[in-house]
Order: structure tokens, then sequence, then C-alpha cells
């Protein structure tokens, strides 16, 4: 039953709205070999996504025992991922559809990325989930990044829903723990950057194994927009 409160669905990107591990694998690659190092391999890579770009290049450097300064090997990384941002990178299947259903519901979405702004604002613009996504919070739009709640708190405010009304899906134990630290609910896709464990261990609300599952998902626990 709804009570006239608005309802929200926040997004995270990186696995869970684009498949950008190619794009990202390819940009870490290039700095290496532009800093004079090896390539590592695509998993070991696509295994450091989620926590944003620093942590990234800074353990992209660590694997290749490269002593450069990260903040100038990071902007190498951003100079080339710039350069194939949305080249390879695909939407998952499912996703368009179910954010249109969602939007015609009558649910407003943020999408809440560590992946600075930079790079995400051109890849939802490339892709065209920017005709569902009317926020977006960025690595860096804030102080802090998830897993701290501040990104799916502010995003809450800006669309002036409560969190316990808004629903995540993510695909990484860093969405849960900002969900959960946020009081926000949590929806897990099976099909994103886990890590080894894999999606069920990472202790969700639901799994999911689409963005067309959204609706009747959010009916049936109530999480229903403004009548
Ligand atoms: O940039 C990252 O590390 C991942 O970004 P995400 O929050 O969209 O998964
Ligand atoms: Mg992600």
């Amino acid at each position: 039953m709804s009570d006239g409160l608005p309802r929200a669905v926040l997004v995270d990107l990186d696995g869970t709205l684009v498949d950008t591990a190619e794009d990202i694998v390819v940009a870490a690659n290039r700095m290496l070999d532009e800093l004079g190092a090896f390539p590592l391999p695509f998993a070991m890579v696509k295994g450091f996504i989620g926590k944003g770009v620093p942590n990234l290049v800074r353990r992209t450097l660590e694997t290749a025992q490269l002593a450069v300064d990260p903040v100038e090997a990071q902007a190498v990384f951003e100079r080339h991922y710039l350069a194939v941002n949305g080249r390879m990178g695909q939407v998952f299947a499912g996703v368009e559809a179910g954010l249109d259903a969602l939007v015609r519901l009558g649910y407003r979405i943020a999408c809440v990325t560590n992946k600075p702004e930079a790079l995400a604002t051109p890849l939802l613009a490339l892709t065209g989930l920017d005709t569902w996504c009317e926020v977006l919070i960025g690595g860096d739009t804030l102080v802090q990044m998830k897993p701290h709640p501040e990104p799916l708190l502010h995003a809450c405010r800006l669309l002036g829903v409560s969190p316990a009304h808004a629903l995540l899906v993510g695909d990484s134990a860093v969405d849960v723990a900002a969900a959960r630290a946020a009081g926000v609910p949590v929806a897990i896709v099976r099909y994103g950057y886990a890590g080894p464990d894999g999606p069920d261990a990472l202790g969700g609300d639901w799994l999911i194994d689409s963005f067309e599952a959204l609706p009747a998902l959010l009916a049936e626990h109530r999480l229903q927009p403004a009548a």
C-alpha cells in the first residue's frame, strides 16, 4: 500500500548498469605501458574495480611493482580511460527496459558510482542511460565515496526520498556496506563484479538476474511510487 511518499531507485554504474571492465583494463594497461611496465591479466585488474579510481591505480601500481607517484599515474590512467570510455563497454541486458519501466511507474533514478564524474558523465551520455538517471553522484562529487553512506544519503536528499523508501541496486561489497550504513535496502545483480566469492556471499537483501525484475520486487516490498 502506498503512503504517498515518492520512491527512488539508486543504481551503481560499473558492473551494474554497464560492463565497463574491458575499457578499464585497457586503460590500466596503457597506463602501465606508458610508465614502463608490462600489462597485467584482465581478471586481475577487473578485481580492482569498485572502490574508485585512486584505489584501482594504487593496486595496479603495487601489483606491477612500479614506484611512481600515484597522483601522476592516476592522471595518466584517466587520460587513457577518457580515450576508450564506452568503446567496448556494453549496457547489460535488461537495464534499459528495466529503467524505462521504473520511470514510467513513477520511480526516480539516481546513479551513485565510485567512478569520478569526469568519466561517469560521458559514459552515461554515450550509452544513453542519462535518459533515465536524473541525478549522478560520482566518486569525487562529495568528500566521501561508497562504502561511506553519504553518497546514497545525498542522492536521497536530492530526490526528496527517505533512505528507507529507496532501493540501491549494485554489484559489490562496497554497495552492500554503503546501503547498510545509509539504511537503504539493497538488491545485488548476479552478473556484476562481485569478486571471488560471488554475489550470493555479499549479503544483499535480494539477488536479481536483470533490471527487468525490479518493478515486481519493488511492488512486492511496498517500495511503491507516490499514488
Ligand atoms: O570506479 C569504480 O571503482 C567502480 O564504480 P562503481 O561504484 O560504479 O562500481
Ligand atoms: Mg559496481
